[in-house]
């Protein structure tokens, strides 16, 4: 089943994002100046103010958005997002029907409520929706307007001329609106191009498609493991791990996945199967081994291992052969750091580590035979290229207990990572703190595609978000001359999608349509170029975002001025670039909601090639 839906361009809007004016209101409101609060006193009637503190009915205080006093009519509510905490009026909120509720029951119905700046509807709008038809409509009413305002100036100008005499002169008047006429007419017979296309529009009962699982056959591009040494510890190191371990597997602190038990310390590691709840700190001869680790590969901080998973393997002949075993997986999960190591030292027998090509049937599978203080190093992009694990031993084969010690760079935050990958448009889009940033909740990288062809599909793994901004270099007017130059572009697209679906099956993957230049001729091949990959994604990836740009448009539908650089007719402005970092964050937070929302849903089956982890689950 489809587990999420692409957002096509001028279907629907975006949630409310704060704009300075919004600040505004809000800061001139009573409640940012600590006067809504409500007055003990006024506490006992149900139509005055209510106790709980996320309800009330205040008169006369603007703590509303609207900035305005409800004069006591509606109740007040909060929004029960911690970071948000908005009052609103009933109405204000579209909950007026609430108004006629009593407190207890306005309470219990706003335990959980967000408001309006918080909640992100995750369901597309119908194009036929009234609201979507009103939206489609607003250019040519926002156009009609200013013929209006014309016609009225033009009247006043005419009037005021001739006002001294007693003669009306209305020939003015009359050339000015045959002007008018003949711009009204220009603009029915040719509208600016809209964002609000029909073409964009997806009919509200349609059936989605089912998602085409579409496979190609890749080489390997990178190496199964980077590196394999043998006898890496000083004998002393060796010994005290051996002691560890020793003591570990007598103490039962072993916890028994399929074919092997783990133990786990450090920052949590969690994997499909996992069954290890809780994490003990690292302990000193851990941290010392990572201390050496570090050095001897030259780790940067930022990919230190904090942490560690030991697995236990039985002897052979204590347990039935197969049950000394790690079933083939990978370590591909969202909180391992995107370009970090996956380290392993090995701890008595030797055993053989299998690495199996995911997206290769010609390639063969490796087998290295990893020795007692041997120590090989897998990174987290080959998990996207290889499944790799511990075979049991062969029937003829008798082998003795082996431990092997993993250490991981984990960071929570990184189930959020992102890859943009763009062209010159996004070059000033940065990672990390402060303002049009991205922010130490998003962490990620930008990689430069100048056209749609460059985009490499292997760059995207190990992201959780992976967004592709590219094409506004293959439309330039001087690169298109006939339209199935367009389309071509798209089928590229298409065949650069199913290599980075196949090699991220779990990344969320958005395609950003191409923005709108000031160029007119080079809108119209945007245009068009936007609406054939919106059908595209709706008939091949239902599950690849396509979310509306219409707020980097202007009325014309042409890049807006506000965001664009000075004198350039393509490029946004470092405004610009702080509303495609804030478009880029909202796409995920969006698509978190709704994902959230369909997981709590009870006809939804998660659509998913997930990997098993090291848990051995088969
Ligand atoms: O024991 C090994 O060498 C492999 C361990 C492993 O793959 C894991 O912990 O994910
Ligand atoms: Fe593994």
């Amino acid at each position: 089943m489809n587990t999420s839906q692409k957002i096509p361009p001028g279907t629907r809007s975006s949630p409310r994002n704060l704009t300075p004016l919004d600040l505004k209101v809000k800061d001139n409101s009573a409640a940012s100046k600590g006067i809504g609060t409500p007055s003990p006193n006024r506490l006992s009637s149900p139509n005055r103010l209510a106790e709980s503190p996320n309800l009330s009915k205040k008169k006369g205080k603007k703590i509303c958005p609207c900035g305005r006093s409800s004069a006591g009519r509606d109740w007040v509510i909060i929004c029960s997002e911690s970071s948000c905490k908005q009052q609103w009026h009933t109405s204000c909120c579209n909950l007026k029907g609430a108004n006629s509720l009593n407190q207890s029951q306005v309470e219990n119905l706003t335990k959980t409520w967000l408001c309006p700046w918080c909640f992100a509807v995750p369901y597309v709008r119908p194009g036929n929706h009234p609201a979507a038809l009103n939206e489609s409509t607003l250019l040519e009413k926002a156009l009609s307007c200013s013929l209006v305002q014309n016609i009225t100036e033009s009247v006043k100008e005419t009037l005021i001329n001739s006002a001294p005499s007693t003669e009306v002169d209305l020939s003015g008047l009359e050339a000015r609106l045959a002007d008018l006429s003949k711009e009204i007419k220009e603009f029915k017979e040719n509208p600016p191009t809209s964002v609000n296309s029909q073409a964009w529009e997806i009919p509200f009962d349609e059936p989605r498609p089912p998602i085409i699982h579409v496979k190609r056959e890749i080489d390997c591009q990178i190496k199964p493991y980077e590196l394999y040494e043998e006898n890496f510890l000083e004998n002393d190191a060796i010994e005290t791990l051996i002691d560890l371990t020793g003591y570990l597997k007598n103490s039962a602190d072993f916890i028994g996945e399929k074919g092997h038990g783990v133990k786990l310390y450090g920052e949590p590691y969690s994997y499909t199967g996992s069954q290890s709840t809780v994490t003990d700190p690292i302990p000193p001869e851990l941290s010392s081994v990572i201390e050496i680790i570090s050095t001897r590969l030259k780790l940067p901080e930022h990919k230190r291992p904090n942490s560690v998973l030991i697995n236990f393997y039985p002897s052979s002949t204590t347990l039935e052969r197969k049950d000394t075993h790690l079933a083939m997986h990978s370590d591909d999960e969202n909180t391992i750091v995107a370009d970090s190591e996956i380290i392993t030292l090995s701890i008595g027998a030797s055993r053989t580590v299998s690495f199996q090509p995911k997206h290769s049937e010609s390639s063969p599978s490796q087998n290295l035979l990893v020795s007692h203080n041997s120590l090989y190093v897998m990174t987290r992009k080959s998990q996207n290229w290889f499944r790799h694990g511990i075979p049991p031993p062969l029937p003829t084969e008798e082998v003795d207990e082996r431990f092997s010690l993993t250490f991981r760079c984990l960071k929570k935050q990184f189930c959020r990572s992102v890859i943009l990958i763009g062209d010159s448009n996004t070059k000033a889009v940065n990672f990390g703190s402060g303002f049009g940033k991205f922010g130490e909740s998003f962490p990620g990288k930008r990689v430069r595609a100048a056209k749609i062809k460059d985009i490499e599909p292997s760059d995207c793994t190990g992201f959780a978000n992976v967004f592709l901004m590219c094409g506004t270099n293959d439309l330039r007017c001087e690169n298109i001359s006939h339209v199935s130059e367009i389309k071509n572009h798209v089928d590229v697209l298409k065949e650069k999608l199913i290599l980075v679906k196949q090699l991220c099956p779990e990344s969320k993957v958005f395609v950003v349509p191409v923005l709108p230049s000031k160029i007119p001729q080079m809108n119209k091949n945007i245009c068009l170029f936007n609406s054939l990959v919106d059908k595209m994604l709706y008939s091949n990836f239902p599950d690849i975002w396509f979310e509306g740009i219409y707020s980097f448009v202007d009325r014309q539908g042409m890049l807006s001025d506000k965001l664009r650089r000075p004198n350039d007719d393509i490029h946004l402005g470092p405004r610009g670039i702080a509303k495609l970092v804030t478009y880029l964050k909202i796409c995920i937070y969006k698509r978190e909601q709704f994902e959230k929302y369909m997981k709590s849903h009870k006809n939804y089956k998660q659509e998913s090639t997930q990997e098993v982890g090291p848990s051995g689950l088969t």
